[in-house]
């Protein structure tokens, strides 16, 4: 890579000399799935703050797209309700994982939340990023292995459904980490698995993140290089969570071959 010190302009340079693996995420990053994500949320949040409005007699202030980005975006989906309860000082019971959807728990609104993205997944199909997908081809032509790290349990079908699974190496996702039992990012655990699984030290991969949970994870993880993908939010957010650059387009990410020697 080309910049050491964080930047929100700077132009990106990935070469092989210095990276040997790209480790993405999914929805945001490659697939542009986060806005299904956030909408699910929203028609979770507000229908359950609404009523606990009403129940409580305390005033409604609806689920916002900053409750987002810093409590749920990137985080496993019982961790984005647990995060996103505290910081209106509201908890629920955990509840188990056989309730339905119905239930008042956290489980409970976690099949609620699913049941609402994959209705909207349904209707809307599944879009890319070219760019993304432009930079996966090149980066792939260049001797780069590749992964695809994600918090959701939706992420293999997400995949499939943009036909893009020729495109990475390995995949670490909601369901991998649960069987494994890593913590989700912001923990670097999922990100590093990735890398075990390429056998490329943390050092020579780059991480590319859209959500602020998954740039922490990148920073925690001591990898070679994070970059925060700004799809959203206000300018230089991911930076401030500790992306060595920002970039609104992965258009403009250029990519090095090793010169052979
Ligand atoms: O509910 P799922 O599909 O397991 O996804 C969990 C999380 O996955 C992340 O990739 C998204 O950024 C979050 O919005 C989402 O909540």
């Amino acid at each position: 890579m080309s910049t050491s010190e964080p930047s929100a302009s700077a132009a990106v340079v990935l070469s092989r000399r210095d990276l040997d693996a790209a480790l993405f995420d999914l929805d945001g990053v490659v697939t542009r799935t986060a806005q299904v994500h956030a909408e699910a949320w929203t028609r979770l949040f507000d229908a359950y703050l609404e009523s606990h409005a009403r129940r409580s007699g305390g005033p409604f202030r609806p689920f916002s797209a900053e409750d987002y980005q810093r409590y749920v975006d990137g985080r496993p989906r019982l961790d984005g309700i647990r995060c996103f309860l505290e910081s209106r000082g509201l908890t629920l019971p955990e509840g188990s994982p056989e309730e339905g959807p119905e239930a008042e728990t956290v489980q409970g609104l976690g099949k609620r939340k699913n049941g609402y993205f994959l209705e909207a997944l349904a209707r809307r199909g599944v879009e890319v990023f070219a760019g993304a997908v432009g930079l996966l081809e090149r980066l792939r032509a260049a001797g780069f292995r590749t992964a695809v790290v994600s918090a959701s349990r939706n992420c293999e079908a997400v995949v499939r459904a943009a036909e893009l699974e020729h495109l990475f190496d390995a995949r670490v996702d909601g369901v991998e980490a649960g069987r494994l039992g890593l913590p989700g990012k912001p923990a670097p655990d999922t990100f590093l698995e990735a890398a075990r699984r390429l056998r490329v030290p943390p050092e020579r991969a780059v991480v590319l993140e859209d959500a602020r949970a998954g740039v922490q994870a990148g920073r925690r993880g001591h990898f070679g290089f994070v970059i925060g993908v700004r799809r959203a939010g206000p300018e230089g957010s991911l930076v401030r969570a500790g992306a060595n650059v920002e970039v609104a387009h992965l258009t403009t990410v250029k990519v090095e071959k090793e010169i052979p020697a």
